[in-house]
């Protein structure tokens, strides 16, 4: 296969950077990888792990050459990295990134890289883990990776994002950057407000429960633990990024939850049993899809 890139810049070596150097380093072993991120020790991890063939100490030096350029940094910092480096982009250079949302995120590129070449993903695989050690190749096999090309990108550039996301073992899916935000503010964003939220209010109760809640913490409660240990900076900057789509999903969330709480009040124990009887068909269909916790659960245990 004749290579879609033969250098590409990562900058942000966490989780989903580390993982894609690692995807490359696999699947396109001719391509040559250059990194940059703000934290030293990042860095210094990065190139003790031989992440990528270059670590720079300046994201402009780091992007330097490079035919793509992709962003792995929180939403709140894209748009200090993307004016870091606008001088130093090599002519026809595409710029991307792997922000959770993606209509602020795609204004933001737009606007401090003016004439270059966009195409904003969302790989839609994680885990609850940071950092350049957290990483793993496998983490997007399987998985969606969600383009959102502004209107009027040139389709070529698109179908290479696409060939090199499937090259990485993803599914692609393009859509506009409105809709992806509003079918992940329900898919994602909201089930990590609801977990910060639970977790939180049984913090609150320890006092009350005297410490039974995280000593006979099991099942349900610990499932949203995992959830609720997702990085803070980049669940703040997704909350805030997304907010219309949140908050639209939030008040249908609240009626619904609204509604529960009447049947338990009431008694109505047909509304409960229906209800649950319809999201367990939910769970079985996407675990028959084959998007069950296969690829986070290797990396965790990893
Ligand atoms: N974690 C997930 O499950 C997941 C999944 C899909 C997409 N994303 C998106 O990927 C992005 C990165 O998330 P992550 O989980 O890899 O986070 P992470 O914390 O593991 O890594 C982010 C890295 O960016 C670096 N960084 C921060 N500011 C920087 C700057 N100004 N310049 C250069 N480097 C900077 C940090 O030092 C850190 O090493 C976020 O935008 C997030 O929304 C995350
Ligand atoms: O499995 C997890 O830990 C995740 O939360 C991953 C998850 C998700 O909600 O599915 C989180 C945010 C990303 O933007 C994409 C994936």
């Amino acid at each position: 296969m004749i290579p879609l890139f033969s250098s590409v810049t990562i900058i942000g070596l966490g989780l989903i950077g580390s993982s894609i150097a690692r995807a490359i380093r696999l699947h396109m072993p001719d391509v040559r990888l250059s990194g940059y991120d703000a934290s030293a020790t990042v860095r210094a991890r990065a190139a003790e792990l031989s992440l990528v063939d270059d670590v720079a100490e300046r994201a402009g030096t780091a992007v330097r050459g490079s035919e793509l350029v992709i962003l792995c940094v929180p939403i709140g910092a894209m748009a200090s990295v993307a004016d870091s480096f606008k001088t130093d982009l090599a002519a026809n250079a595409i710029v991307s990134d792997v922000g959770s949302s993606k209509a602020s995120v795609a204004a933001i590129l737009r606007e401090a890289l003016p004439g270059v070449h966009i195409v904003p993903a969302h790989p839609v695989a994680g885990t609850e883990n940071s950092g350049p050690d957290a990483g793993f190749s496998s983490l997007f096999q399987g998985r969606w990776c969600i383009l959102t090309p502004p209107e009027g990108t040139d389709s070529d550039i698109v179908d290479k994002m696409s060939q090199f996301w499937r090259g990485l073992g993803a599914n692609v899916e393009i859509m506009a950057a409105e809709h992806h935000d509003l079918v992940l503010a329900v898919t994602s964003h909201l089930p990590h407000l609801i977990a910060y939220t639970i977790v939180g209010t049984a913090a609150d109760m320890e006092q009350v429960t005297r410490g039974e809640v995280i000593k006979f913490s099991a099942g349900g409660f610990r499932d949203f633990t995992r959830i609720a240990a997702s990085d803070p900076t980049m669940w703040r900057d997704i909350f805030l990024s997304n907010r219309d789509a949140v908050l639209e999903m939030l008040q249908r969330f609240t009626e619904d939850l609204t509604a529960l709480q009447r049947a338990i009040r009431w008694g109505d124990g047909t509304k409960l049993f229906d209800l649950f009887s319809r999201t367990r068909s939910i769970r079985r269909s996407i675990i028959e899809q084959g998007q069950d916790d296969a690829a986070a659960d290797f990396g965790r245990r990893h």
